[in-house]
């Protein structure tokens, strides 16, 4: 047989039919949220149609849901009704939600895998596009629109165009205080937000396969912004080990069967790729963006670039446009850049880990006075775990907010956003020009640099600083 990639088999496993002139696949689970399914199901029902497997789909709330008290609902009008069409959609249709009030909800892409929904090797889709992050288990995970959304609901298939594959291979020990998030973003640095366009990125290499899963999901769910379809992670043992006895992880004899199958899904050794590219992050410093699309993006201990010497004339439109949404100068020092508040949360970095790092960053130290801070982990799973290891009260005494899971700051759509000029050091994925609120300025950071600035006031190199990298453990079940 001829040698395949990962994707290649995972894409032929899914195939309805390989003779098909326009490839259809089967899609093992389809995870859907409030703000894109309410046209969806209306679409649904104005063609007559009903969901075809609801067991293989799943629900919950998160981006419009309020971090602090619960117990009043949601205040916005249109937010409300779109948490109440998805539960009535989801009782109508059968289909299991994590509403506000489960005590495991929390942001669609840290539920998936800690509930044992994500495994290696199989379809995933949301109406999302941070779906990419499931991709760590070695599935094939990526967003969808409205439309498509339906499709899925009545079909349990989805059209797709055959993307291509690009190996990301990196290698080297990562320095101390450099963490994955640093990594992805020199990557998307590298190949800018169109780079991966058309591409699923594989990413290989010594590097990830030392990472913890949690680290792998925070590579994979930025692979988007690096204009790819998703991002893939062949699985191992500590994938194996991060899924055993999760809620609908399969159990007993069903669990070694599928650990046999999960154990084929690798790259054969002459297996080619479309594209390869290499890092080495021997060198890596922590990552800072300083414009408003996540390739924008330097070294903490680097300045922001003069715009005239960036590569192509568009480049530099387009920095020069950036700076002047940021209020920001060429040649500033990232170091220099004053901040008025730090949002340690997101899909990307709001799972145990992060905020294991983020604390230990903290420890006995207090947020600066200029600065507000929010902690928002990823789920009520998240937020349990960190606060049986005391971590909400190393959050709390040192004056960051400590609140209930969700999107949160991550987009300005919920209570938690920045004001008209506010500057935001952010542990999530996107800092476009309003993201995390109308004239809000996000820089994209890891959580410990986050927490860093936190106390400081503004960006700061964490490498400079006294404190272990302990905090990094695989997180298990408890
Ligand atoms: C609201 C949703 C459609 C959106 C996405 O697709 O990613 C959001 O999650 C985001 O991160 O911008
Ligand atoms: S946390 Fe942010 S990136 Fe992730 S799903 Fe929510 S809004 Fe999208």
């Amino acid at each position: 047989m001829a040698p395949k990639t990962l994707f290649e088999k995972v894409w032929e496993n899914h195939l309805i039919d390989p003779s098909m002139e326009q490839p259809l696949l089967f899609i093992d689970l389809h995870l859907i949220h409030e703000v894109t399914s309410p046209q969806a199901f209306s679409l649904l029902r104005e063609q007559g149609r009903t969901v075809r497997r609801p067991d293989l789909t799943f629900a919950t709330t998160d981006h419009n849901v309020p971090t602090t008290d619960r117990s009043e609902g949601i205040a916005d009008v249109l937010a409300k009704k779109q948490v109440q069409f998805l539960t009535e959609n989801c009782k109508e249709f059968g289909i299991d939600v994590y509403d506000l009030n489960h005590p495991d909800n929390g942001i669609v892409h840290i539920i998936g895998p800690e509930l044992g929904l994500t495994t290696p090797g199989k379809t995933i889709v949301c109406g999302d596009s941070h779906t990419s992050t499931h991709g760590a288990f070695g599935s094939l995970a990526f967003g969808i629109g409205s439309s498509e959304i339906t499709h899925v609901l009545a079909t349990q298939t989805l059209p797709q165009e055959k993307p291509k594959t690009m190996n990301v291979q990196i290698e080297g020990d990562m320095p101390r205080g450099v963490s994955s998030k640093d990594i992805i973003l020199n990557i998307i640095g590298q190949m800018g937000t169109q780079g991966g366009t058309g591409y699923i990125i594989e990413f290989t290499g010594s590097t990830v396969r030392n990472m913890s899963m949690e680290e792998r999901m925070t590579i994979c769910n930025m692979a988007i912004e690096a204009g790819a379809r998703s991002g893939m992670i062949a699985p191992d043992e500590k994938t194996f080990e991060f899924l055993k006895q999760r809620h609908f992880s399969p159990k007993g004899q069903q669990w070694e069967d599928a650990v046999k199958e999960w154990q084929k899904l690798y790259t054969d050794l002459d297996a080619v790729y479309d594209h390869t590219l290499t890092i080495n992050v021997n060198d890596l410093a922590p990552q800072v963006t300083w414009g408003t699309n996540p390739g924008q993006v330097t070294s903490i201990d680097r300045s922001i670039p003069v715009t005239e010497e960036l590569a192509d004339s568009s480049e530099q439109t387009a920095a020069e446009a950036s700076l002047s949404y940021m209020g920001l100068e060429s040649e500033t020092k990232m170091e220099d850049i004053q901040l008025d508040k730090v949002f340690i949360g997101s899909c990307t970095n709001a799972r145990i880990e992060d905020l294991r790092l983020a604390a230990g960053i903290v420890s006995d130290n207090k947020v600066d006075g200029n600065i507000e801070a929010l902690v928002v982990p990823g789920s009520y799973h998240v937020k349990r775990k960190a606060e049986k290891e005391g971590l909400d009260q190393i959050f709390i005494k040192a004056g960051f907010e400590w609140r209930e899971p969700g999107c949160s700051m991550c987009l300005g759509m919920n209570p938690d956003f920045l004001k008209d000029g506010e500057r935001c050091a952010s542990t999530s994925n996107r800092n476009f020009e309003g993201r995390q609120g109308k004239g809000g300025r996000t820089h994209l950071v890891s959580p410990m640099m986050a927490a860093a600035a936190a106390i400081t006031g503004q960006l700061t190199d964490i490498r400079e600083w006294d404190f272990t990298k302990e905090a990094v453990m695989n997180e298990t079940v408890s």
